[in-house]
């Protein structure tokens, strides 16, 4: 489920202030969605200026993207760490330690991505900080497991709604061949002790809660300002 409140300048403020921080020779994680593109397009335009640098996807749209701007692909099988990646939130917890993600069921390997990162610097409109998580959280699951899951998420009080696609009859079937749950848990209190119990699930491939993986947060505003939360 994406978050659609925020301005396109705020996100593009976000995104470019992100990627101006990419070095020469640095491989980097490419995160997907729309504020995570403006940081693939700036670094586009970076390569064409002489930046060497070498991107990492984490979605068949950010790949996409990255071809169309020239950042030159490693595939994600053959890495082990970048030196930076840079992806978007659909919620920001105002500490900056918790985040979620998924809205366009992605968290996977975004998360694989992030946890690879020297550096995760997360990009934001000013529409995504929140005082606490209410955001549902996205969880993918491997589709045999659905009912299994399904039970577990309301043991841990949550109501799951499987995704679906606007454009697309049936749910939404992830870049990894899975199904997604958006999991109502109202307010987050512990977002940490929530990721732990969802990741002991079995048939939960990933969940969309975030913590603890963000070194910097760059939230841009709708009259193009940028300021930067570290937790
Ligand atoms: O699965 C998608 C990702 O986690 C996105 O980074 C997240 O949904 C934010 O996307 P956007 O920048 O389009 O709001």
């Amino acid at each position: 489920m994406k978050n659609t409140a925020g301005s396109e300048t705020a996100k593009r403020a976000a995104g470019e202030a992100a990627a101006a921080e990419v070095a020469d020779g640095d491989r980097v994680g490419l995160g997907t969605g729309s504020t995570a593109a403006h940081a693939i397009r700036t670094l586009g335009e970076r390569v064409a200026d002489g930046l060497a640098i070498e991107g990492v996807a984490t979605s068949y749209q950010s790949r996409a993207l990255a071809k169309e701007v020239g950042v030159p692909l490693l595939p994600l099988s053959d890495v082990a760490r970048v030196d930076v990646a840079i992806d978007g939130a659909d919620q920001v917890a105002t500490d900056a330690n918790a985040l979620v993600k998924g809205g366009g069921a992605a968290h996977a390997r975004e998360k694989v991505v992030a946890s690879a990162a020297d550096r995760f610097l997360v990009v934001a409109d000013d529409s995504k900080l929140s005082a606490s998580l209410d955001y549902p959280v996205p969880v993918e699951v491997l589709p045999d497991a659905l009912a299994r899951v399904e039970r577990a998420v309301v043991d841990a009080g949550g109501e799951p709604t499987l995704r679906d696609a606007e454009r697309k009859d049936g749910p939404v079937v992830t870049d990894n061949g899975n199904l997604v749950l958006d999991c109502e848990f109202g307010g987050v209190d512990d977002p940490a002790a929530l990721a732990r119990d969802l990741s002991g699930v079995a048939g939960v491939v990933e969940h969309g809660l975030f913590v603890g993986l963000a070194d910097a947060v760059y939230v841009g505003d709708a009259d193009g300002d940028v300021t930067t939360r570290t937790p």
